[in-house]
C-alpha cells in the first residue's frame, strides 16, 4: 500500500466493497482506451479502487507548521517536493506564496484566508450569492423562492411548517426535451477583442426547465445546488457570456478580496524567469496593480462525487488578466497541464482557505479541472459547534465550494456601449 494510504483500513466493508466494484468495473481494462495524458491522470485520481495514491501531488501545507494537525489528522497527504518551484513574498501577508516553473503565471497562496474569512465566504456563497438576481443551475428547472433557496431551507429547517413546495418550471412554462446537466462540455472560440461582437450576437438560446422534475422541498434541492454566477450571465449552452442579459452586481467583498491577492504578489517577479509568448500585445502585468478589476465570475459547489473536466476558460476578452479561485471546505486534486490535453497535468492538493491564480497568457490557456475531492478533509475550524454555523456545518461535510472570479473587460469598458 503506498505510504500516504497507510491510514486506509483494508479489512473494513467498505474497502471490501470498493474491491469488488473495482474487480467488476475493470473486467476489460485491456482494452486500448486512447485517452489522452489528461484523461489518464483524470482517471487515476477519479478511481475509488485502489484509492489513488497522493505521493506525486504537491500538498504545500506540509511545509507549513501551523497545519500540522489538519494535515496529519487527515487520511489524504501529498508531499512538498514533487515539482520544481520558487517562494514568493507577498506584500502586506504574512503566509507565503509559490509559483511553479512548469506552468508560467501559476500562483499558490497556501492558507490565505483566515478561518474566520472562510467562514464568512461559505456564508456569502450560500446566503447571498446563489439567490436571485444571480443565477444558479437549479434557475433553469424551478421557480425558486424570492429570498433565495438556502435562506428558505435556514428557515423551514427550525420550523417544518414553513416548508413549501418548489415547482417546476416546465409546468408553467412550454416544456420541451430535456437538456444535459450542468457544465457539458462545449468547444468554444476563445473570445479577443476583435470577436467578441461577433460571439456576443451569436444566438443563446434559454434553458429549457425539465418536463421530468416534480415539485419539491428545498432540503431536497440545497444538495443538487452546483453553481452560481457572479457579475456577466454566462450561457452554458455556448459557452458564451451573454451579455444582452446585463450584469449582476459583483460583491464588494469578493471584489476586493481578489484585487488585495493581485495587488499583493510582485508579478515582475513570477515573470522574471518565465517569458510566456505575449502574442501581439505587450506583457500586461505591469499594469495590473490599477487596471485588475474583476466582473464575472462562478461559485462552484462539489459534492462528495463530483468532477470537473479538464477546460480552459478562454470567453474573457481579457485574456491574460489574473483569475483567481479560492477553495472553500473538503480538499480536492486540482490538475493543471498545458495548452492541450496531450500534457501530462501535474496534481496539486487544494485545501480550505488556499488561493489559486492563473495569470498570463501561457497559465490561462492552460488545461486545467478537478478529478477528485477528498471525503474526509473538512478542517476543524468548519466543524465548529457555534449554534449559527450548525446548519452550514452541516452542508459543508460532504462539500467543496470554490469561488472562481475572472475580469471579462478592460476596467471601464462597457460592451452595450461600445
Ligand atoms: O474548482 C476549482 O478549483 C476550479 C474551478 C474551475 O476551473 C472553473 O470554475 O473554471
Ligand atoms: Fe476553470
Amino acid at each position: 500500500m503506498p505510504e500516504s494510504l497507510s491510514n486506509v483500513d483494508s479489512s473494513s466493508q467498505e474497502y471490501k466493497k470498493a474491491r469488488r466494484l473495482h474487480l467488476k468495473a475493470t473486467r476489460h481494462k485491456n482494452e486500448d482506451h486512447n485517452w489522452t495524458s489528461f484523461r489518464t491522470v483524470e482517471k487515476k485520481f477519479k478511481a475509488r479502487f485502489p484509492p489513488p495514491d497522493l505521493s506525486n501531488v504537491l500538498d504545500l501545507a506540509t511545509l507549513n507548521p501551523a497545519k500540522t494537525n489538519e494535515v496529519q489528522g487527515g487520511v489524504w497527504t501529498g508531499r512538498s517536493d514533487t515539482v520544481e518551484y520558487r517562494e514568493i513574498v507577498l506584500a502586506g501577508h504574512a503566509t507565503k506564496g509559490y509559483t511553479v516553473s512548469q506552468i508560467p503565471g501559476l500562483v499558490i497562496l497556501p492558507s490565505f484566508l483566515s478561518s474566520e474569512q472562510q467562514q464568512d465566504l461559505v456564508k456569502w456563497s450560500l446566503s447571498e450569492q446563489a439567490r436571485s438576481p444571480n443565477e444558479t443551475n437549479l434557475d433553469t428547472h424551478y421557480v425558486l423562492p424570492s429570498e433565495g433557496i438556502w435562506a428558505n431551507w435556514l428557515c423551514c429547517r427550525n420550523d417544518p411548517s414553513k416548508d413549501i413546495l418548489i415547482y417546476p418550471k416546465a409546468l408553467v412554462t412550454t416544456s420541451n426535451p430535456v437538456l444535459p446537466g450542468p457544465r457539458q462540455l462545449v468547444e468554444n472560440t476563445p473570445a479577443n477583442p476583435h470577436n467578441f461582437s461577433a460571439l456576443a450576437s451569436i444566438p443563446k438560446p434559454p434553458q429549457v426547465p425539465s418536463p421530468n422534475v416534480q415539485a419539491v422541498f428545498s432540503s431536497t434541492l440545497i444538495p443538487k445546488l452546483r453553481w452560481a454566477n457572479i457579475g456577466w450571465y454566462y450561457h452554458w449552452g455556448t459557452k458564451q457570456y451573454d451579455f444582452a442579459q446585463g450584469k449582476a452586481p459583483i460583491h464588494d467583498r469578493v471584489k476586493n478580496l481578489c484585487k488585495g491577492v493581485v495587488e499583493s504578489i510582485d508579478w515582475g517577479q513570477i515573470f522574471s524567469d518565465v517569458q510566456p509568448d505575449w502574442g501581439d500585445g505587450e506583457p500586461d502585468w505591469r499594469t495590473w496593480r490599477d487596471t485588475y478589476e474583476p466582473d464575472a465570475g462562478i461559485v462552484n459547489f462539489y459534492q462528495g462525487r463530483d468532477t470537473l473536466m479538464a477546460h480552459v476558460d478562454r470567453s474573457e476578452v481579457c485574456a491574460t488578466s489574473p483569475l483567481v479561485s479560492i477553495s472553500l471546505g473538503n480538499a480536492a486534486i486540482f490538475l493543471i497541464g498545458g495548452l492541450t490535453r496531450d500534457t501530462e497535468p501535474i496534481p496539486i492538493m487544494l485545501r480550505s482557505g488556499d488561493v489559486v491564480i492563473m495569470a498570463g497568457p501561457w497559465c490561462r490557456r492552460a488545461y486545467h479541472g478537478i478529478p477528485r475531492i477528498l471525503e474526509g478533509t473538512l478542517p476543524s475550524h468548519l466543524q465548529s459547534e457555534e449554534p449559527k454555523w450548525q446548519p452550514y456545518k452541516d452542508y459543508m461535510q460532504s462539500t467543496r465550494i470554490n469561488i472562481n472570479v475572472r475580469q471579462v473587460f478592460p476596467k471601464g469598458f462597457n460592451p452595450v456601449m461600445g
